[in-house]
């Protein structure tokens, strides 16, 4: 789905991550983990194609980055789905319009009936007509997973998604992506949480690539 071969990218002329070799299998699911600056957010939007790697090559359902027009750019985003680590949101918009935006952008109708659903399957319903400022930070990270996944992607990166939430939530959290990886979405967090990755590993096969001096390591069965 997304192979990394020899990729390294930097800053203002500065290394950060180098000789990435990776692949995320179809229906695999990846935690990303390192200390804070190693690269982690970084590595994602390479992976979505918000970022274009100074060397080495990557290639996303098939397709190589360096043969990528607009158009490919554009129907890119609509197959990988992202959480954002700071989930922002329109604030004059409602919960549920927020959530419905990506489909306004592609020019799709939103089904009214589909959009509740999504808004009850990550317990949202009651705040569906809410403004974004009245929110709880789990109630934003759940919109954002939502707003996320309505384009039906078939990858979901979300980057740090259970940073500003409390156990239980973060728990609640784990268990919708728990469930959209069964239902075959190919899913990479990054996250610092151990913790978290310990309660997904009980749930689900999963994988954890280590950022370490710049290189991605796969982590062992220790964790
Ligand atoms: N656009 C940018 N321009 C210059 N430096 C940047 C840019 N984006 C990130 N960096 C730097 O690159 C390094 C890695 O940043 P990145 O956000 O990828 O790390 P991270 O592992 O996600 O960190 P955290 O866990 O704190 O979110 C940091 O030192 C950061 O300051």
């Amino acid at each position: 789905m997304i192979e990394f071969a020899e990729v390294a990218h930097g800053y203002g002329g500065s290394p950060l991550l180098a000789e990435m070799t990776v692949t995320l299998a179809p229906g695999s699911f990846h935690f990303l983990t390192g200390p804070s600056g190693a690269g982690k957010s970084t590595f994602l939007k390479l992976c979505y194609g918000e970022l274009v790697p100074q060397a080495g090559r990557i290639t996303r359902f098939g397709q190589s980055h360096d043969n990528m027009g607009r158009d490919d750019i554009a129907r890119l985003r609509r197959r990988i789905g992202v959480v954002h680590q700071d989930c922002r949101f329109l604030d004059h918009l409602t919960l549920e319009e927020n959530v419905a935006l990506p489909l306004l952008v592609a020019n799709r109708d939103a089904d009214p009936a589909e959009l509740r659903e999504l808004m009850a399957w990550v317990g949202l319903s009651a705040q569906r007509e809410s403004l974004p400022p009245s929110l709880s930070g789990g109630e934003r990270q759940r919109a954002a997973l939502a707003r996320a996944v309505i384009m039906s992607p078939e990858m979901l990166l979300a980057d740090e998604p259970t940073g500003n939430v409390d156990w239980d939530m973060s728990l609640r959290l784990l268990s919708l992506l728990v469930e959209l990886n069964r239902m075959g979405t190919t899913i990479l967090v990054a996250t610092h949480d151990l913790n978290l990755i310990r309660a997904a590993k009980a749930q689900v096969p999963t994988r954890v690539i280590r950022i370490k001096d710049r290189r991605l390591h796969l982590a062992g069965a220790e964790l």
